[in-house]
């Protein structure tokens, strides 16, 4: 087997955290996005419809398929051509799965807590066509409204990315917002998150959770997960935030989960960005680049590349020895 441990059958899973932790060790912390814009399938050559977009994502899953710890399709990008766009980010999600990639849906979705598990039936479920490896989701309903995703995602050895410092200028005047105790929004995030990994963390130290699970991968990498994996539940913290998470009061280290970090390459940060954003949390880190890989194809050699590159910078500039 390879390094990283792929999906058993329903209900034998292994966690999120434990997965993607093997996908980062044996690949680089890299996610490539799969961001169909009009411009890039315009630059590739493709039309801006159905067809055009499913040629371009399935180019993207058979260049990088195998070669990535993660890729993140773009749900708003194939949501625009409606319900042939969803049924493209179906096919897409399932053949990054046949290719043994992990797939966070990049949905964002969020909302009060009974319609919320409708949403997580969509993308966290067994058996939805919709439902990858993980799901971003807004907190900004309150983190608490987020409980049923969370629930599922954990019972079905799926993991979340809850938005808490976001790579667009924008996003700090929400999440630096303080409440009346002084806290921030980005710190309640955080610590939600955090409390979450810690009891998953801690079942899984004491063994109350099956990593040896039948037909699973995870009999051979059970020991690794058990010290070095994440918790399931990670936070979207932005390449580009300079020292947002120190002024915000967030201890991300304390999250003991992954950092989904875009904002690398199109939106201008690079590796100095994220050693000084990251800090002692570095090793948590999976970089999150869209553009500044796409931008290459559709030759997949070239998109191999751009991808490995990537890659590469991300490890060195995150490494923490
Ligand atoms: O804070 C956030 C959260 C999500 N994103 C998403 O990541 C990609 C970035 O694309 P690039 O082409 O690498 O800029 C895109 O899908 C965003 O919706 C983010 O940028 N920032």
């Amino acid at each position: 087997m390879t390094g990283t441990p792929t999906a058993g059958p329903a209900g034998s899973r292994a966690p999120f955290g434990a997965r993607l932790a093997a996908a980062m060790a044996e690949h680089g912390p890299l996610c490539a996005g799969i961001d169909p814009h009009p411009g890039l399938l315009d630059t590739w050559g493709l039309s801006d419809d159905a067809d055009g977009l499913r040629t371009f994502a399935l180019t993207v899953v058979d260049a990088l398929g195998g070669r990535v710890a993660a890729l993140k399709p773009q749900s708003a990008l194939f949501e625009r051509h409606g319900s042939k766009g969803v049924a493209v980010l179906e096919e897409v999600i399932a053949a990054a799965r046949e290719a043994g990639t992990l797939t966070i849906v990049d949905a964002k979705r969020g909302d009060i807590g009974s319609t919320m598990a409708g949403y997580a039936q969509a993308y966290l479920a067994d058996g939805s066509p919709l439902a990858g490896d993980a799901l971003t989701v807004s907190p900004f309903l309150g983190p608490g409204s987020l409980t049923p995703a969370v629930e599922l995602a954990l019972a079905t050895g799926r993991g979340l990315f809850v938005l808490c410092l976001t790579s667009n200028p924008e996003g700090h005047e929400v999440q630096h917002a303080r409440s009346a105790g002084g806290e921030s929004v980005a710190a309640q995030v955080a610590r939600f998150a955090a409390e979450l990994n810690a009891a998953e963390l801690g079942a899984v130290e004491l063994g109350a959770v099956d990593l040896e699970a039948p037909g699973s991968e995870a009999s051979e990498s059970a020991a690794d997960w058990g010290s070095g994996g994440f918790g399931s539940i990670g936070l979207v913290v932005g390449a580009t935030i300079g020292d947002a998470a120190r002024t915000a009061g967030v201890d991300l280290a304390a999250v003991r989960g992954p950092l989904l970090a875009p904002g690398v390459g199109a939106q201008g940060a690079g590796a100095e960005e994220l050693a000084a954003v990251f800090g002692d949390a570095r090793s948590q880190v999976l970089a999150s680049s869209s553009r500044g890989v796409l931008a290459a194809g559709p030759d997949v050699a070239a998109l191999r590349t751009a991808a490995k590159t990537a890659a590469d910078e991300a490890r060195g500039a995150l490494a923490t020895r």
